[in-house]
């Protein structure tokens, strides 16, 4: 049995997200699930509505689904959180607004983590701006390792791989370590100088890398929501689950996934920050892919997306959010 908490429930990603886990397509066909959704107290009414539907697809696997506006109770023996839920920025917000509307959430909930949730949970954020929103809710669980703290750029490195596949011919399954180094913004840096398809180094047009592939990746969640009127939701979902199921089962052999995890130096990204890394996992510990040859064009984007959060870092430190 595995206790999964989502916040943000009633939302788009939550729409998209709870039918798949209470399906099995989580954490496998043999782990019966138990959902507690977290919503503010104006959302709990449609967040009720979405459990209703929930029970109405009479899934095997799902033992109970119960819905708060307390994250403390919300959180109460979880394995795995989920923390969808965040104030997204608006046209009129400067940075640390945003920040410390981040902070008001992502502090509490790091808290209640801290004392509710199980002594396994392992943590995923995927409400922007993700990495720091982690970094914020890791600082506030001084008792959870803070390895257990993590940010979704899985939707980045699915991005990546499919504009791959596009622009190769080749299938998505003849694909592999493609990598997303840093923060789930437009710094992002997608990485291909170590792909391989079909176990070989393809010969890419570097002009193509540089001016067409990164550009795209980096910016196709703007291009989601311009296209869409409103941000990616199902593919977001998608990227959620496949996150937390290579971190509980593992990653594929001779492959390697993205996952933004607190930084232990590796690479040069300074200690503490939540930056996107190659990661394998295996016994439900992710590991970042050490010794990767790191070119000067590769240097400069992982600086400099390292720089930006270390930017939001300083920007939390002063607003005593961390
Ligand atoms: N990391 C990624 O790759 C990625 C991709 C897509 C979207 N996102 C982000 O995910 C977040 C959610 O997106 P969405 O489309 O589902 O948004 P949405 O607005 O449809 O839903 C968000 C939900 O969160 C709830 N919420 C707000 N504050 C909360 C709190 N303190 N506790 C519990 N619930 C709370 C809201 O009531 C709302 O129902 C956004 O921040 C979005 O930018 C991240
Ligand atoms: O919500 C956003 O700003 C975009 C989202 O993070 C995405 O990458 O699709």
């Amino acid at each position: 049995m595995t206790t999964v908490t989502v916040t943000g429930a009633a939302g788009q990603i939550g729409y998209a997200l709870l039918f798949r886990i209470a399906s099995g397509a989580m954490l496998g066909s043999g782990t019966p699930v138990r959902l507690r959704l977290l919503e503010v107290p104006q959302a709990v009414a449609a967040a009720s509505g979405v459990a209703m539907e929930l029970d109405d697809c009479a899934f095997p696997l799902l033992e109970s689904v119960d819905v708060f506006d307390d994250a403390s109770l919300a959180f109460e023996g979880a394995n795995v959180a989920l923390l969808v839920g965040s104030r997204p920025r608006t046209a009129d917000m400067a940075r640390a607004d945003l920040l410390a509307a981040n902070g008001a959430i992502f502090g509490p909930q790091g808290r209640a983590i801290n004392s509710a949730a199980s002594d396994d949970i392992r943590v995923l954020v995927v409400g922007n701006p993700a990495n720091t929103n982690a970094l914020i809710a890791a600082s506030h669980a001084p008792d959870v390792p803070r390895s257990r703290f993590t940010a979704m750029t899985r939707l980045d490195h699915n991005r990546a791989v499919s504009q791959l596949s596009q622009k190769t011919g080749a299938p998505v399954s003849a694909i592999s370590r493609v990598t997303i180094w840093g923060n789930h913004s437009a710094t992002q840096y997608p990485d291909v100088s170590h792909a391989l398809i079909d176990g070989r180094a393809p010969k890419l047009d570097h002009a193509w890398v540089e001016n067409e592939f990164i550009p795209t990746v980096a910016r196709r969640g703007t291009a989601i929501i311009e296209a869409r009127g409103s941000s990616s939701a199902a593919s977001a979902a998608n990227a959620a689950i496949d996150h937390v199921r290579d971190w509980v089962h593992g990653t594929p052999e001779g492959d390697w996934t993205s996952a933004a995890l607190p930084s232990d130096s590796s690479y040069g990204v300074p200690e503490g920050l939540v930056s996107s890394f190659p990661v394998t996992s295996a016994g439900g510990e992710w590991q970042i892919v050490p010794g990767l040859e790191i070119d000067e064009f590769s240097r400069e984007r992982i600086d400099a997306s390292a720089a930006e959060l270390a930017d939001e870092r300083a920007a939390v430190t002063e607003l005593g959010l961390i």
